[in-house]
């Protein structure tokens, strides 16, 4: 298949296109590389441009023949978006809409979409099923849930098929090391316990130990980026085989604290380094923990890494090795 992926420079994205190729799929790439880099993207064709421009994005279909759209370009910081909103409904959802539009001008009829946890808030129960009330505590949540009900509208408008993929925290680095998570600033747990690991930084803040957890840090459910990427594969295969629209969890239905992380990182890299508690993060839920039953019954995808230690030492090798340039 053609398949336009948005983000492709970016974490998850320049993994999703490693695995796309991997399968002789055609990949095109487009992004303004705000966030991403260039050699991130490991083959098929580049575009830099911006989601904004929606007459490019109508000649980039058109072009290259586009049968299907992975879309995971945005921004993506809950703490930002809370003090930026108009960024976030811009960039999240009106940009989003430019490519729908440009999908049905050019009758793209399937798109794959980066979804997220944090469209549900503070959750009802534990492990969240797809079903349970989406009640976003942040713009970031907010976005993407709008999105998703954009999409709803599309389908039942123009008969464009989606698949919104709900990640929970997206971790690690492709076991062959050559692409790997380097956001700008980094705001993720893992990242910034391995940059302290290498001296990066001078200590790790735990940011708040009062939660009524088993430690009292939060708990979350990390996935490897190399599963999600296969997921985002079967997602796009599936819906090119006629499945219809529906809404997945990503997660591996096993939750870590935060001091849990921090343990394993000083195992795993064999350092030890200062970890001080600071105060709780604004917004931060004491537990997310995704049911991925959906999506392992409807597209049989099953996580190869679903270990805490292996998506550590995974992310481990890649920030070992520099990353790009960190
Ligand atoms: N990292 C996580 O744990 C996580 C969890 C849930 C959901 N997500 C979602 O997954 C997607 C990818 O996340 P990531 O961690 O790889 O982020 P990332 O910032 O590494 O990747 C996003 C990419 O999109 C590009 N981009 C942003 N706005 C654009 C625009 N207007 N036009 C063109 N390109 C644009 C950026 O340059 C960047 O390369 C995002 O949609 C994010 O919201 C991420
Ligand atoms: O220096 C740090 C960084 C993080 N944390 C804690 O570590 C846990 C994980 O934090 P991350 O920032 O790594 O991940 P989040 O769970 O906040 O965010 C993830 O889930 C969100 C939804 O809730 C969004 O989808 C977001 O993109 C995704 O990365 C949180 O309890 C956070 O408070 C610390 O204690 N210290």
């Amino acid at each position: 298949m053609n398949i336009l992926v948005t983000g492709g420079a970016g974490y998850i994205g320049s993994h999703v296109v490693k695995i796309l190729l991997n399968q002789g799929h055609q990949v095109v790439t487009l992004d303004n590389l705000q966030k991403g880099y260039k050699e991130a993207v490991t083959g098929g064709k580049f575009i830099e441009a911006d989601l904004a421009d929606q007459k490019l994005l109508n000649e980039i279909m058109q072009k290259n023949e586009i049968e299907a759209v992975i879309h995971l370009a945005a921004d993506s910081l809950v703490g930002e978006s809370m003090e930026k909103p108009g960024k976030y409904y811009r960039n999240n959802f009106a940009n989003g809409i430019n490519l729908l539009e440009a999908m049905v001008k050019n009758e793209v009829k399937n798109i794959v979409f980066s979804s997220t946890a944090a469209v549900y808030g503070e959750p009802d129960e534990i492990p969240i099923k797809e079903n349970n009330k989406t009640e976003p505590t942040s713009t970031y949540g907010e976005s993407k849930l709008f999105f998703e009900k954009a999409l709803r509208r599309y389908d039942d408008v123009y008969g464009i098929k989606y698949t919104s993929l709900r990640y929970f925290n997206a971790a690690g680095a492709d076991p062959e090391a050559k692409i790997g998570e380097a956001h700008d600033p980094e705001t993720h747990l893992i990242p910034i316990v391995l940059q302290t690991a290498l001296g990066i930084r001078d200590k790790i803040y735990i940011f708040g130990d009062d939660y009524s957890t088993r430690d009292g840090s939060c708990i979350r459910d990390y996935i490897h980026v190399s599963d999600l990427a296969a997921a985002h594969l079967l997602a796009v295969e599936a819906l090119a085989s006629g499945r219809e629209s529906a809404v997945y969890n990503l997660g591996n239905g096993e939750g870590y604290s935060v001091k849990e992380v921090i343990k394993t990182v000083k195992e795993i890299t064999g350092k030890d380094f200062e970890v001080e508690v600071s105060d709780r993060r604004a917004g931060d839920p004491a537990v997310l923990i995704a049911s991925s039953e959906k999506i392992q019954k409807e597209l049989d995808w099953q996580p190869e890494f679903p270990e805490l230690e292996k998506i550590i030492s995974t992310a481990w090798q890649w920030h070992k090795s520099g990353g790009f340039g960190e």
